[in-house]
């Protein structure tokens, strides 16, 4: 029987070894063959998954959050081998996107049940993503957002931090081009999901089942600005400001004149200037049926 491999981070969002236990032995009860393989550091997510390759697994399960899941889907995009998740992370963004709740028994039902749907990925760099990219606001709470303080308080410290950033905001123009038109802001993300944070959607029109990727620019720096485009997006009406500009491209180039920090998933992966495209390879998921 070909094995369910399971990839774990153990310090993933709250008691996160029990739930492990606990969902692995339920996979178990449902007939599977299950293996569970711990990370200990960053970056074992794509070690691991290159190495679970070798077995011909029936599934690899990401269990742990967003950061977890975007190192594992480096390692099976272009692979036939489907990617299942077990939500154990503090934001859980993927998880909304694919319609699964914090209730581990729906995301193991997806995992031995669902449904495998061909996904297509956006390409950070030289690093895949699954949710969105981002420079700007978030990029700058992402790089400061203390790791104690997120261990300690979840998804309060990306409030606290955003406050923090909120009072001396980023003031680095950018420079954004997108399938040839050259257009300027100082906050962008690009977004291969709809969501983003909890339930908010800063990318309404995205699909991971579309070979495109949503850009939202925002135009303006400074507190006022900035404090509409988070009550816009919270009330899902951002798309409607007028300093807010939406795009569907499949290549788009972000310079700036400083360095400035990039982030994929929710985790910095570099920094300007770089490339976000749509990637060659596809992604088999396993959502609820
Ligand atoms: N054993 C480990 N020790 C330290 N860091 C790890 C370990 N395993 C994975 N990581 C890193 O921890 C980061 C955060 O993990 P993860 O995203 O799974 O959980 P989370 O941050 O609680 O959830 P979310 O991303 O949904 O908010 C990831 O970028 C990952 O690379």
């Amino acid at each position: 029987m070909r094995p369910i491999i399971v990839i774990a981070n153990p310090i993933a969002g709250r008691r996160c070894p029990q739930r492990i236990e606990q969902s692995v032995a339920a996979l178990r009860r449902r007939g599977a063959k299950v293996d569970v393989w711990y990370t200990q550091r960053r970056g074992d997510g794509l070690m691991l998954c290159q190495q679970a390759m070798a077995q011909n697994p029936r599934a690899v399960v990401a269990a742990g959050g967003d950061g977890t899941i975007n190192e594992i889907i480096n390692g099976l995009a272009g692979t036939a081998i489907p990617l299942g998740i077990l939500p154990l992370g503090t934001a859980n963004v993927f998880a909304r996107e694919i319609g699964l709740s914090s209730n581990l028994e729906e995301a193991i039902a997806a995992i031995c049940d669902g449904r495998a749907q061909r996904v297509h990925l956006g390409v950070a760099g030289n690093r895949h993503f699954l949710l969105m990219a981002g420079v700007g606001f978030d990029a700058q709470v992402v790089y400061k957002l203390d790791l104690g303080l997120k261990k300690m308080l979840g998804k309060l410290a990306y409030v606290l931090t955003g406050l923090r950033v909120l009072l001396a905001p980023p003031s680095q123009q950018l420079e954004i081009e997108v399938d040839g038109e050259i257009l300027t802001g100082y906050g962008v993300i690009i977004g291969k999901s709809r969501h983003y944070g909890g339930d908010f959607k800063a990318t309404p029109l995205a699909g991971l089942e579309l070979p495109e990727l949503d850009l939202c620019i925002f135009r303006r720096h400074g507190l006022l600005p900035l404090t509409r485009y988070i009550a816009g997006i919270a009330r899902g009406r951002h798309l409607e400001l007028p300093d807010v500009l939406y795009r569907k491209a499949t290549q788009a180039y972000v310079r700036c004149a400083l360095p400035l920090p990039v982030q994929a998933d929710g985790d910095i992966i570099g920094r300007l200037p770089m490339e976000f495209t749509v990637a060659r390879e596809s992604l088999t998921i396993l959502r609820p049926a």
